[in-house]
């Protein structure tokens, strides 16, 4: 098997953001309300979309307590899941914090990342906008999505989908003699934004990122 058709996604987030909530509703398609909070779980299973099947490997983690455990997670996986909760801003600036360290780390370049603001459901204690979920999407060139573990299946499994989409495409990327890499960016990139649609603003390089309230 390929490069390609094996990816480690690490779900990553402040406390209680609904990190096992997301992973388990995307695997189960079940809402379940508490879980252990202690422990990290890798999960295995097949996907197939697009006539591909990737094995992927999902690492729930427990908030990190030390920096080396944080950069272990982040040396092991090739794909992340940052979850925040929409009504803790504190999980957002925490994020920020683990988009700086991923990039630090592995580069934003070929890491796809996807910006998970959580809890979607509960608007009226909102304290983290779309916008500045958006904007720091763009910061960062990852892409982002509002949903609701508790409410809601499918933005669950598009947010998902869609990473592991983007990173079939940097794995066939990377691949490609370096000469054809500047093009097939290109390449990569329109394909995305036919799939997610045109989010309307344009990233400092230019390139456009899908995001999506889901
Ligand atoms: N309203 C609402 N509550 C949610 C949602 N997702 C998770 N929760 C609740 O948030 C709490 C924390 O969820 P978990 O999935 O355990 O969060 P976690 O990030 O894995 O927590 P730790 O393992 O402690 O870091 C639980 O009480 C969940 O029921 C959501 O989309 N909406």
């Amino acid at each position: 098997m390929t490069n390609c058709d094996r990816l480690k996604v690490v779900i990553l987030g402040n406390s209680r953001v609904g990190k096992s909530a997301v992973t388990v509703r995307y695997l189960t398609k079940r809402y379940i309300g508490e879980y252990s909070s202690f422990k990290d779980y890798l999960y295995q299973h097949s996907v197939s979309f697009d006539n591909v099947t990737t094995e992927v490997e999902i690492l729930d983690t427990s908030a990190c307590k030390t920096t080396a455990c944080l950069h272990e997670h982040i040396s092991w996986a090739n794909a992340f899941v940052l979850v925040y909760s929409i009504c803790e801003k504190a999980s957002f600036q925490q994020a920020r914090v683990l988009l700086e360290t991923i990039s630090a780390m592995k580069g934003l370049r070929y890491a796809p990342v996807i910006l998970l603001g959580n809890k979607r459901d509960l608007e009226h204690v909102r304290q983290v906008g779309v916008d500045d979920g958006h904007e720091m999407s763009l910061q960062f060139q990852c892409q982002f999505y509002e949903v609701s573990a508790a409410e809601n299946y499918v933005g669950v499994s598009l947010a998902f989908q869609s990473l592991i989409r983007e990173a079939r495409a940097m794995q066939a990327l990377k691949t490609l003699p370096v000469r054809r890499k500047v093009g097939a960016a290109m390449t990569v990139s329109k394909m995305i934004g036919m799939v997610f649609g045109k989010s309307g603003k344009s990233l400092q390089n230019g390139k456009k990122r899908p995001s999506l309230s889901i």
